[in-house]
């Protein structure tokens, strides 16, 4: 299969080299679209590519028959509809490493070209003026940097400030004391942090609950003539706000990478002498980009050719320790799943993920989504993966539980999936074996041993003499060969079940006939 993937913006083309060494894999970079030809090209690309500038909508995830996957070269996804990507199952992932350093940089760059107003005075001088009284400016050397979001960026930043000698002080709701003591600076509430700086730089991500969080409310907190910078996101900053600061005198500078609508080209704050500004350019270095174009091809590439995903944003990651010891259930969790799921035909409310064993002491979640993909799987075909599982689950209104418990009796590990509907429970419980892969045990209270591949045929019946010979003879006559069965019961005469691996998919005529026997109770078929 080749898979076709839509570069949006300009991306370093030393990093689309994981992708490009791939056959199976076309790289298209079309970075000129508008747009309406963005929303026309879409429906062939599997996976997609941007930086800031392409805004993914729910409207443009709409056409995106076939995306698996976005790639945002960078670390804040806030241009992306991720509510919408989970709920069509495409998974984004970012490169949160790649660009902490320019941005930093960058930060510490507009940090002092406001305290001695570097480009107010390149400006002029390049207009022929010699005015050395105008741009008189202040040192860093013990003023106060006030943080707020201690995150990659911001901790780097705050090492940045103290080679510069300067005093600095945090708020971020996970800065712990021991955590501030290491860096060497203070931590403070955001009002503190407000209160005490001359210089306020924000880098937190754009949220429901940073959306102005440096308000008018919070200017008025601020010493007088404190200086402003944001290298995070427009919109944490209150523009409005920080311009009638500015005007009141109140705020002496502000330094601009980012803006609440960009391109800005009319914001009224580039209007003030006050404010210095650069367009989005925090993570535009060479070296920045080439490392995230790598970190999101990389991704990329992975999760196409079926591994998981390193830096996924709208599923929980998983480290590559734990991804090693729970992958080799993954294929016994969906195969379980899909394996419940044909056991009723009644409306499901609960499933209940019941691990037991050795891969009770794993984060169990990731299994938990890829059962619920197989289980899912049989009444919403392909469109359910381990994006989206819980998701639908959830709008389907069935409500999922996860139980855990290190005791097994005879298994060392083992996965049980109970589905409850309105009338009654089944269970399907399977194993993995060592070096020999997943192994479905239980059929509700019955015991089994097969390998979930090629087809299953569950057969409900009463223990009677001869009911196992009426129903090979049954068979023969519809050309169905028997590979293996399995037969377990309750009690004599009482409630039994078969489990046979037959060689083909049973036609509907095949299944009628055996349900016809008077000993047969039900007959399910599972093509794996
Ligand atoms: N200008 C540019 O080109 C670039 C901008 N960025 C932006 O910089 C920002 C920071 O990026 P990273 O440091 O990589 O992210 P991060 O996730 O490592 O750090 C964000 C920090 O903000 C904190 N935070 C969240 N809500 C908060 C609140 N209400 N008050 C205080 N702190 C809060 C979080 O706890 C976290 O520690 C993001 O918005 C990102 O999109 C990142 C790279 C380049
Ligand atoms: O792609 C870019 O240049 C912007 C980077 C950025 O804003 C981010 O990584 O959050």
């Amino acid at each position: 299969m080749m898979f076709h993937i839509l570069v949006a913006d300009p991306l370093s083309e030393e990093g689309l080299k994981p992708l490009r060494e791939h056959s199976d894999i076309n790289v298209s970079v079309q970075t000129e679209l508008s747009p309406e030809a963005l929303l026309a090209e879409i429906p062939t690309y599997d996976a997609l590519i941007v930086r800031s500038q392409t805004s993914v909508t729910a409207e443009l995830l709409e056409k995106a028959d076939r995306l698996k996957i976005i790639g945002r070269a960078g670390v804040g996804t806030d241009n992306i509809d991720l509510q919408a990507a989970t709920q069509r199952g495409i998974i984004v992932v970012n490169a949160p490493h790649g660009n902490t350093n320019s941005a930093a940089e960058h930060t510490m760059a507009m940090i002092m070209s406001l305290s001695r107003n570097i480009p107010q005075a390149y400006h002029s001088l390049k207009q022929h003026e010699w005015n050395r009284k105008k741009f008189l400016g202040t040192e860093l050397k013990g003023k106060t940097l006030g943080i707020v979001g201690l995150g990659r960026i911001g901790t780097e930043v705050a090492f940045r400030a103290k080679g510069q000698r300067m005093q600095v002080i945090a708020f971020d709701p996970f800065l712990t004391e021991e955590k501030a003591e290491k860096i060497g600076i203070g931590y403070g509430s955001l009002e503190e942090v407000l209160k005490a700086a001359d210089f306020i730089t924000v880098h937190t991500p754009l949220l429901k609950n940073t959306r102005h969080l440096i308000n008018a409310e919070a200017f008025k907190l601020m010493k007088d003539n404190v200086q402003i910078v944001n290298c995070a996101r427009g919109g944490i900053i209150d523009e409005e706000a920080l311009y009638d600061a500015i005007v009141s005198g109140k705020v002496a500078g502000a330094a601009l990478d980012v803006f609440e609508n960009e391109p800005a080209l009319e914001n009224k704050l580039l209007t003030l002498p006050e404010v210095i500004a650069t367009p989005h350019l925090g993570a535009s270095t060479v070296e920045a980009q080439e490392n995230v174009a790598i970190d999101v091809s990389q991704d990329i590439a992975c999760y196409l050719q079926g591994s998981a995903a390193a830096n996924p944003v709208n599923i929980p990651a998983i480290s590559n320790e734990h991804m090693g010891k729970v992958k080799p259930y993954f294929l016994l969790a969906e195969k379980l799943g899909e394996f419940v799921s044909y056991q009723s035909d009644e409306a499901i409310e609960e499933i209940v993920l019941n691990y037991a064993g050795d891969v009770s002491e794993y984060e169990v979640t990731p299994l938990s989504r890829i059962a619920i993909k197989g289980l899912l799987k049989r009444h919403l075909g392909d469109h359910v993966n381990e994006v989206n599982a819980m998701y639908l689950a959830e709008k389907k209104g069935i409500t999922v539980h996860e139980n855990k418990t290190k005791t097994t009796k005879g298994f060392t590990n083992l996965l049980r999936i109970d589905i409850v509907t309105g009338k009654r429970t089944v269970t399907a419980a399977g194993t993995l074996l060592n070096g020999l892969g997943p192994r479905i045990v239980h059929v509700d209270q019955f015991h089994v041993d097969v390998t979930p591949t090629g087809h299953i045929v569950l057969i409900h019946h009463r223990d009677q003499p001869g009911v196992i010979g009426k129903m090979g003879n049954l068979l023969g006559t519809h050309h169905i060969n028997i590979a293996t069965m399995q037969v377990d019961r309750w009690d004599e005469g009482g409630k039994a079940i078969m489990l046979l691996k037959v060689d083909r998919h049973l036609e509907p005529d095949s299944i009628s006939a055996l349900k016809a026997l008077p000993e047969i109770e039900d007959v399910r078929t599972i093509d794996f």
